[in-house]
């Protein structure tokens, strides 16, 4: 237990992977990663990646407790659920620690995460005791119903972003629905999974139902393409996305993408300034900007645009930064040094490019000389940008907030969704009407009124265009996690086509209803039973 942890102590000192209800070393490799713990930039672990073998016997273990587990009612899947729930909250405070050594985020807002990941799961459980089908009455007696299955092994592969958050926003719903999980998360961000494991089976699930296997590209590939994997879920960028779904359809298995975004949050003049301000914040800064859904497109109507602005950046330079496990810590250092370059780069770029920086962009270094290595920058607000610049058009996933300004509705509109991105947007105005007039026209597939970035698990989330599809949380994600069947069944006798003379047809219209349900389920097309008179 790491409760106590500072930063700067804590190295891993266990196995990585997670099989059979156990940590496992595994059995072969396809190479080593480091994970670092970005507030200081010391390596936390050196770990194996996961070869084709180990990815084998953790789709076969799944594979063996799937079975166990698909049997079980939904009641007693439910109360395992209820159990995992319950310890994360107990544990809250050690995971989010976890999260925040390994990612970075401040643990004010890791707890967040954690909450969010034990009300998933006890969500899905819920939903769990409750999931049924449908029953159909037929002619004579005869009925159909449905029943919602479980697909089967479902994968999950993770961003770095939310690493304990996206395990839980995958494993529970899959679980509810009677499925087992091999989850493999980011090798930027590969610990706190491994306590949501030991959670499970310390809750009582079958071993072998949720397991982890770590790695990079070449893991995630041995999963996609694996036979005997039923579904994948993905978090992360665009290019993988894509590359994800081409493996999957070989193989002709759904996948769930939640991918980047680029996304919009407009401010109209008759706002609730303070509140708006407050969002725009929430929408650019949480996870140091690392953020999929992040509103970082900021449109202010001209009006209100230098009050705003004026405001916004006062807001930004008291984001206290520094050890993001001090309670009064709200921005920590980003995930790691290529990033933390990239993320510069893509300031230095916005204000070549004609850009106003008005706060922040640059590196950040804490007083405490342990963190001198770390991973810091000033969240930035940028002014004078126009919709052509590269810090508007592309995701940049750090603390950078580009401010536009509009004139009319329809202006700002269209510019919203000018992009091929589409996951989230926001609009905060007082005038109730336009606020669902336009997000009724927003291209997004979660959209904010007069808030940002709060994330009530009975939601769907998920995206529009490029940012992917298929949703995450909310009573849908059931059917992303389940297949359905349907049961036909007769009650009287069979009226077969074939006990009788039959004449060929060749056209359907020379065929007429004949009131009987089977016949009319199984009508056939070029066959008609002459002594029952259908043949007009
Ligand atoms: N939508 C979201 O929540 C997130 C979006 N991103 C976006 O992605 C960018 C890069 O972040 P990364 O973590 O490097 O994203 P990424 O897309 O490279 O990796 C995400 C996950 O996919 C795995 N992966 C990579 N290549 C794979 C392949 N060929 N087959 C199977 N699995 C594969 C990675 O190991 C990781 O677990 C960010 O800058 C941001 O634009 C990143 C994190 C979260
Ligand atoms: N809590 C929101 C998750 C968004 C993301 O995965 O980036």
């Amino acid at each position: 237990r790491i409760a106590a942890m500072s930063t700067g102590t804590f190295v891993v000192s266990q196995p990585l992977n997670y099989r059979g209800g156990a940590r496992v070393e595994p059995v072969d490799a396809s190479g080593t990663e480091k994970a670092f713990e970005p507030a200081t930039g010391r390596v936390i672990a050196t770990f194996t990646c996961s070869g084709e073998k180990e990815v084998n016997l953790a789709v076969q273990d799944a594979k063996a407790a799937f079975k166990i587990w698909s049997q079980k009612s939904g009641m007693e899947r439910c109360r395992i659920l209820l159990e995992a729930a319950r310890i994360i909250r107990e544990r809250r405070d050690e995971i989010a620690t976890m999260e925040t050594i390994n990612n970075g985020k401040s643990i004010f807002e890791a707890r967040w995460d954690i909450d969010t990941s034990w009300q998933c799961l006890e969500y899905y459980a819920g939903l769990a005791g409750s999931m049924a089908g449908e029953h159909i009455q037929l002619p004579g007696g005869s009925f159909g119903y449905t029943r919602r299955e479980p697909l089967g092994v479902c994968v999950g592969i993770g961003a770095w972003n939310y690493p304990f958050q996206i395990a839980c926003w995958k494993s529970a719903p899959a679980l509810a629905c009677g499925n087992a999980m091999v989850f493999k998360p980011s090798p930027f961000t590969p610990v706190s999974v491994l306590l949501l494991a030991e959670i499970y089976t310390e809750a009582g699930v079958p071993p072998g139902l949720f397991n982890v296997v770590q790695g990079g590209a070449a893991t995630g590939q041995f999963l996609c393409q694996h036979r005997d994997v039923a579904k994948v879920s993905f978090t992360g960028s665009v290019p993988t996305g894509s590359k994800i779904m081409e493996m999957s359809a070989k193989g002709i298995k759904p996948v769930t993408l939640e991918l980047g975004g680029k996304s919009p949050l407009i401010i109209f003049s008759d706002c609730d300034m303070k509140n708006a301000v407050k969002g725009a914040l929430m929408a650019n800064f949480l996870t140091q900007g690392e953020v999929c859904c992040n509103g970082t497109r900021v449109f202010v109507q001209k009006e209100i645009l230098d009050q705003f602005t004026e405001e916004v950046v006062k807001q930004t330079q008291r984001i206290k930064i520094g050890d993001p496990l001090l309670e009064d810590t709200r921005m920590g250092p980003l995930i790691n040094r290529p990033h933390l370059e990239r993320v510069l780069g893509f300031v230095k770029v916005a204000k070549e490019q004609g850009a106003k920086v008005l706060c922040g962009g640059d590196v950040f270094v804490p007083e405490d000389p342990k963190l001198k290595d770390g991973y810091y920058m000033r969240p930035c607000v940028l002014t004078n940008c126009r919709d052509d610049m590269t810090c508007v058009k592309e995701e940049i996933f750090g603390p950078v907030m580009s401010i536009l300004s509009f004139d009319t509705e329809a202006e700002v509109l269209e510019r919203a969704n000018d992009t091929t991105f589409g996951l989230a947007a926001g609009v905060f105005t007082r005038d109730i009407q336009r606020a669902h007039r336009v997000v009724a026209e927003l291209q997004a597939g979660m959209c904010f009124i007069n808030n940002y970035n709060v994330s009530p698990v009975e939601l769907p989330f998920g995206g529009y265009k490029k940012s992917g599809f298929g949703r995450e949380n909310g009573r849908v994600t059931i059917e992303y996690y389940s297949q359905l069947k349907t049961v036909c069944v007769e009650m009287g006798d069979v009226e077969s086509a074939f006990e009788h003379a039959v004449t060929p047809v060749n056209n359907e219209s020379q065929l007429h209803d004949c009131g009987s349900a089977a016949a009319c389920w199984f009508r056939p097309r070029v066959l008609v039973i002459q002594d029952k008179k259908m043949v007009q």
